[in-house]
C-alpha cells in the first residue's frame, strides 16, 4: 500500500502523523511511505530523518494526498477537501459530530474516513484518543494556572496557595482520561480539586486512586452549578464517544463565577461542554472573556507540545496503520472490531451512530455494507 503524510495546516498544529520509526515499520513490511517536505519539523523530525528511514519526500500537498491511505493528525480543513476522492482511506482525528461541512465533503466524495477518536476496544477504551487526552488533561491545569495570573487577565490566584492562604479551587467535569490527568496535576500542585462524573463505577475507581485527595461528586445540574460557582478554574472533560458533547455548564452558571476565573473546555473538539463556548479558539488567540470569565477552547491543545504529543500519538496509531496497510481496509475491519468502530464514513454513508444522530443522517452499519 502507498501511505502518505501531509504537513498539518491547522493553526499552530506542530504534530505530524508518523515518526521516522513508524516509517521504518511500514517500509520493512513492504509498503511505500511518502512524507510532505517539512511535515515533521514542528516535532523535531527533519526530512533527512524520514528519508533515512525509507520515506520518499514529496514537495507539495497535492502529491502528499495522492496515496491509498493518507495519515494525518487533525481533521482536514476546507482547503484540503479538494483532495478527497472515492476509496481514499483517510486515517486521522475527524471529530465529525460538530463539523457538518467536513462530513458532507467526505460523503460527497465517498472517502473512507477512519477516525482515531472512535477506534474502540471491546472494553470501551479509546486507544488512539487516550494519549492525546493524557497530554490535554495535564496541559489543562498549566494553561488554567497561567490564565489565573493577573498579567493574563485572571483573578491572581496561585493554585497551590501558600501556608496560611487557601489553595485555588479546580472543578473537573468528566473523570475519564482527560479528567484523571487534570486531577493528578491539579492535586499535585496543591489545589483543592472537585471532580464530577456520571458513571458511579468510574467515581469508585477514582476514589481508590486518589484516596481522599480529591472530592468526587455525581454529575447532575445541581452539583455542577454548586461546584462551578465556587471554582477558580473549571475544566470541561466529558465525552460520549463520537457524539456531540453535552452542554453541562449553562450561561447562568458561568455568570455565578467570580470575575477573573478561568474555564478550559478540553471537550471543545466534540463541540464543547460549556454554553458560553460556541466555537473553538486557536493557539494564536486562545481565549476570550465573557461575563468576566476567561474562556479557553483550543481544539488542538497537544499541538503546543508537539514533540511529546507526536511520539505518544504515533506509539498508538502506527500498529493500526500497519494492520490497515497489511490487511487492506476490508481485511482490517473484518479482523479487528476496534478498527471497524473507527469507520465514520464509507461509500457516501455515515457508519458511526453518534455522528449520524448529531448531524441528522441515516446510519449504515459498516459490516453490513462490506458483506453486501
Ligand atoms: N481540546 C483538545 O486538544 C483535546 C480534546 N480532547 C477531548 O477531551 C474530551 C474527553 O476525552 P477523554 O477524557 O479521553 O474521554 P473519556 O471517555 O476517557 O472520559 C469522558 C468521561 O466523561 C464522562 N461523562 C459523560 N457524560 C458525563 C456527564 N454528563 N457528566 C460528567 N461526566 C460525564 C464519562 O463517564 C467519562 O468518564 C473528548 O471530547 C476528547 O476528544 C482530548 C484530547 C485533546
Ligand atoms: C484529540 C484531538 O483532537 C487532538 O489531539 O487534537
Amino acid at each position: 500500500m502507498i501511505i502518505s503524510v501531509p504537513r498539518e495546516i491547522k493553526n499552530n498544529e506542530n504534530r505530524v502523523a508518523i515518526t521516522p520509526a513508524g516509517v521504518s515499520t511500514l517500509v520493512q513490511a513492504g509498503h511505500q511511505v511518502k512524507i510532505e517536505t517539512r511535515a515533521g519539523i514542528g516535532s523535531g523530525f527533519a526530512d533527512e530523518d524520514y528519508a533515512a528511514a525509507g520515506a520518499k519526500i514529496v514537495q507539495t500537498a497535492e502529491d502528499a494526498w495522492e496515496a491509498d491511505m493518507v495519515m494525518k493528525v487533525k481533521e482536514p480543513l476546507p482547503e484540503e477537501y479538494r483532495y478527497f476522492r472515492q476509496h481514499l482511506i483517510l486515517f486521522t482525528y475527524l471529530h465529525l459530530a460538530p463539523l457538518p461541512d467536513l462530513t458532507k465533503a467526505l460523503l460527497d466524495n465517498a472517502v473512507t474516513g477512519i477516525a482515531y477518536e472512535t477506534i474502540q476496544l471491546d472494553n470501551g477504551e479509546l486507544p488512539l484518543l487516550q494519549p492525546m487526552s493524557e497530554v490535554a488533561g495535564r496541559m489543562a491545569v498549566q494553561v488554567g494556572a497561567h490564565y489565573l495570573e493577573k498579567a493574563s487577565g485572571g483573578k491572581g490566584v496561585l493554585l497551590g496557595g501558600v501556608p496560611g492562604v487557601l489553595p485555588g479551587r479546580v472543578t473537573i467535569i468528566g473523570g475519564g482520561i482527560v479528567g484523571i490527568n487534570a486531577a493528578k496535576i491539579a492535586a499535585g500542585m496543591g489545589a483543592q480539586v472537585t471532580l464530577l462524573d456520571i458513571n458511579p463505577s468510574r467515581l469508585r475507581y477514582l476514589d481508590e486512586i486518589f484516596n481522599g485527595r480529591i472530592r468526587l461528586l455525581m454529575s447532575h445540574p445541581y452539583n455542577i452549578a454548586q461546584a462551578v460557582k465556587d471554582s477558580d478554574l473549571v475544566i470541561g472533560a466529558v465525552l460520549i464517544p463520537g457524539a456531540r458533547s453535552p452542554r453541562l455548564v449553562t450561561e447562568e452558571m458561568v455568570k455565578q463565577m467570580e470575575p477573573g476565573s478561568v474555564i478550559v473546555d478540553v471537550a471543545i473538539d466534540q463541540g464543547g461542554s460549556i454554553e458560553t463556548i460556541d466555537r473553538a479558539t486557536t493557539h494564536d488567540e486562545p481565549t476570550y472573556t465573557k461575563h468576566g470569565v476567561i474562556h479557553y477552547a483550543v481544539s488542538n491543545m497537544p499541538g503546543a507540545v508537539a514533540r511529546t504529543s507526536t511520539l505518544a500519538l504515533a506509539n498508538a496509531t502506527t500498529p493500526y496503520a500497519l494492520q490497515i496497510a497489511n490487511d487492506g481496509f476490508k481485511g482490517a475491519i473484518a479482523k479487528n472490531k476496534a478498527i471497524a468502530r473507527g469507520v465514520n464514513t464509507l461509500d457516501g454513508k455515515i457508519t458511526f451512530k453518534g455522528v449520524a444522530e448529531a448531524l441528522g443522517y441515516p446510519f449504515s452499519e459498516v459490516e453490513k455494507m462490506i458483506s453486501a
